[in-house]
């Protein structure tokens, strides 16, 4: 498989007054080329700061990477024309323009012959389901329309790699949808996605595989099945039943991570954590608090292996 990304080794350090503080502590990993790689970790963690070292926006203090054979630092220019990237978020748009506006301003600057811009910016802003809104000025968008309004500017260069820094934050669950289904697209067309994102279920679904990242070091890496399996000793159960006395089972050490939700008293369901592998003698000792309705294990998500994983992160 083609390597697109190679990080070997990669620190970067700043000088506070407090002393040199790590963002980024001896990162090492491979991305191959057609994947969606998910960078995953806590605030602070370090993840813009790998991406900003592999869009050659920032420099590493130690280490070496290369992005599609590129050195970072020496061969700079030679990646700068064949990725791109979106901050999520990202402000950064002349609201008084329409979209095609912005569109032909950007094709300028990325000298696209002017007679190739109005073709290219009717099949760019139709990828990102902007076509009806290509006259309307940006400043009446909702927060979903510009960051596909985004998303559309960075493929006006036809980038192999694409860098996206939690494209997702603050958009509504269909926004959202919308924007997980163009990310997928791209990636169908055969562009290599980095993706951050602090939605679990959106990396779980969109990612090929996945690296934690905490306190600046790369702590697992894997395909989502894989992430999951590493929890595996994690008995995590699912449970509706009546409960009399709620107190007394909120204060039972027997549960970790107990999560109760009232359905109408005094039936609740309950999502705990033991440290019994079996069913049956989970039910059974369930049973003195109430009469249950059902009981199952509960298959382990993403989210439990992310919070597994970081769980001593302050
Ligand atoms: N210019 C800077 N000077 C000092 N420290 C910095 C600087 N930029 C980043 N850091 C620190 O480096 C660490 C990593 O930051 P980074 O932005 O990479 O985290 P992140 O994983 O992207 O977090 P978030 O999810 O909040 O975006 C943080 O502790 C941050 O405070």
């Amino acid at each position: 498989m083609e390597k697109v990304i190679e990080v070997k080794g990669i620190s970067r350090s700043y000088k506070l007054k407090t002393g040199l503080k790590n963002a980024l502590d001896d990162v090492s990993f491979d991305v191959y080329k057609g994947e969606v790689f998910g960078l995953l970790g806590p605030n602070g963690a370090g993840k813009t700061t790998t991406i900003k070292i592999l869009t050659t926006l920032l420099l590493p203090t130690a280490g070496n990477a290369k992005v599609l054979g590129y050195d970072v630092v020496s061969e700079s220019h030679m990646i700068r024309n064949r990725i791109n990237f979106v901050y999520g978020g990202e402000r950064g748009v002349y609201g008084r323009l329409t979209a095609k506006e912005y569109m032909h301003y950007f094709c300028t600057l990325y000298k696209i012959k002017n007679k190739e811009q109005a073709g290219l910016i009717k099949d760019l802003l139709s990828l990102v389901k902007l076509e009806d809104a290509e006259d309307q000025k940006i400043h009446t968008y909702s927060k979903g329309m510009v960051q596909r309004l985004h998303i559309a500017r960075c493929l006006i260069n036809d980038p192999e790699l694409l860098f996206l820094d939690e494209p997702t934050i603050g958009l509504d669950p269909i926004g959202a949808k919308l924007l997980r289904d163009i990310v997928r697209d791209l990636s169908s067309k055969g562009i290599t996605i980095i993706l951050t994102t602090h939605y679990m279920q959106e990396a779980d679904e969109l990612c090929d595989r996945i690296a934690f990242i905490k306190g600046g070091k790369l702590s697992l890496i894997g395909d989502p099945d894989f992430i999951k399996q590493s929890c595996n000793h994690l008995n995590l159960y699912e449970a509706t039943m009546s409960i009399y006395d709620i107190e007394k089972l909120k204060e039972d050490h027997y549960f970790n991570k107990l999560e109760i939700e009232v359905i109408k008293e005094p039936y609740y369901s309950l999502f705990f954590e033991a440290n019994e592998n079996d069913l049956e003698k989970v039910s059974a000792y369930l049973r003195q608090y109430g009469d249950i309705l059902k009981i199952s294990k509960r298959d382990i998500s993403l989210e439990d292996a992310y919070i597994y994983h970081m769980k001593d992160v302050g």
